[in-house]
């Protein structure tokens, strides 16, 4: 399709979305009384309107029930988490007992870490990208230390080349053989969260357990952004948090997959709570910990529910839809943000750079822009016109148009204030 930078085109892609009335679902902030045009949900998603319903529904039968809603509220709390074990699974490609939620995202990782990073004196480095999201390199760093090593020793970090915005593939696989014998695991972010750059998982999965290592993903950026297949990859565990694509509220809880390869094993150590014991025998006060079957056997605590009714509300929503639906919008949408912006650079005779991926199969829902020649002014401006994105040092606009509740139309006003901004 060739595309147009008009409002009337922009309407048109409008007029043929069949998830544009999904906007209504959301509650967008407001500037001087106009709806914003939100690039930020790679951060934190807008709130969807049902969410209010579920969280009043908690609240309700807490007053209603007190400790009795555990078992008799509509949606007993004692399991409540087990509610997302279906549509998360087919938001992640993976088997319902493969899902759980709980803690938050370093948390998870940390937890899994005890699990799938059980260093030897012979095998005991982990791979990961340089720069990953630096609650990941401390979290690497702990973990190493933790076990007696340290960083420059255990960690690994692919490197880009000279000169290029993203990590090439071959280049990680080749560092995998490269470590071969010495590598424990490879945990990397699965869509990295300043370029935007999207992972090959399967491929990297694969050449992982070659060479003998587990193999993890922080999947941040990835879960209900990119189309997962984690059964089929055999990944043996990841994490996400749900606040950014999953639009479950700050700070809320995260998501878990451990490979059903891994359920039975007695040999993976755990750290273990009463919340990870067999659920028939839960109430029962007994001392031997016998672990659920699935990744609820690495729950440790009873569950935040009011943090969960949002994440529940949000995640039906996502089920409603179906990861196609959205993963097509998705691809319509950046493609059309990257005309836009490379038109609007003509135009004015700008040097943005785009240094996420053009190849659609290494990108997802953002765009990363570095703006050569501008400033954190042209942010500033965009913020006070209406439009939120998210700056990152040293000049780089990361931009998200989700497929959710972003319109075609939102794409082509951005562009008209983007010239507007820099023209000023
Ligand atoms: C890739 C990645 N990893 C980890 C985190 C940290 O998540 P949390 O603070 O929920 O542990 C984030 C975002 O905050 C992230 O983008
Ligand atoms: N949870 C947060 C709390 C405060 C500020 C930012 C965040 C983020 O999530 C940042 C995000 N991980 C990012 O890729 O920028």
């Amino acid at each position: 399709m060739t595309f147009q930078n008009t409002l009337e085109f922009a309407k048109l892609l409008d007029s043929q979305d069949q998830l544009y009335k999904y906007q209504d679902e959301f509650i967008f902030p407001r500037i001087k009384g106009e709806k914003v045009i939100y690039f930020t949900g790679n951060s934190l998603g807008l709130q969807p309107k049902r969410s209010k319903a579920y969280v009043d529904e908690v609240m309700n039968d807490w007053a209603n029930l007190a400790v009795e809603g555990h078992f008799y509220s509509e949606k007993p709390w004692w399991d409540y988490h087990e509610r997302f074990a279906n549509p998360l699974s087919k938001i992640v490609g993976a088997l319902p007992s493969e899902v759980t939620v709980m803690n938050t995202l370093t948390v998870n990782l940390h937890l899994l870490m005890v699990s799938f990073y059980r260093p030897t004196k012979t095998r005991y480095k982990i791979i990961c990208e340089e720069k990953a999201f630096p609650s990941d390199q401390y979290m690497f760093q702990s973990q190493v230390h933790f076990h007696g090593y340290k960083p420059e020793e255990a960690i690994v970090e692919i490197k880009r080349r000279e000169g290029e915005h993203n990590i090439r593939l071959e280049d990680v696989l080749a560092k995998i053989e490269e470590v071969g014998e010495e590598l424990a695991l490879v945990l990397i972010g699965g869509v990295n969260y300043y370029t935007g750059q999207v992972f090959d998982m399967k491929t990297i999965t694969a050449a992982g357990h070659k060479a003998g290592a587990y193999v993890g993903w922080d999947l941040a950026h990835a879960a209900g952004n990119v189309k997962l297949e984690l059964h089929d990859w055999k990944v043996d565990f990841a994490a996400w948090c749900s606040y950014k694509y999953m639009n479950s509220g700050p700070g809320n809880a995260s998501g878990c997959f451990v490979h059903e390869i891994h359920h039975n094993n007695p040999e993976l150590p755990r750290f273990a709570g009463w919340w990870g014991h067999n659920k028939e025998r839960r109430f029962k006060m007994e001392q031997t910990f016998d672990p659920i079957h699935g990744a609820d056997g690495w729950q440790i605590s009873n569950l935040p529910i009011l943090s969960l009714a949002p994440y529940l509300a949000s995640i039906e929503l996502f089920d409603e839809i179906g990861m196609d639906a959205l993963i097509s919008k998705r691809d319509k949408i950046t493609s059309y943000l990257e005309f836009v912006l490379k038109e609007i650079d003509k135009e004015v005779y700008s040097t943005f750079e785009i240094i996420t991926p053009a190849n659609p199969s290494e990108r997802a829902s953002q765009l990363s822009v570095l703006l050569h020649g501008e400033g954190r002014g042209l942010f500033d401006y965009l913020m006070k016109h209406g439009v939120i994105t998210d700056w990152r040092e040293p000049n780089v606009i990361r931009l998200a148009p989700v497929p959710l509740y972003t319109s075609f139309k939102d794409i082509y006003r951005f562009g008209q204030i983007l010239k507007a901004g820099i023209l000023r």
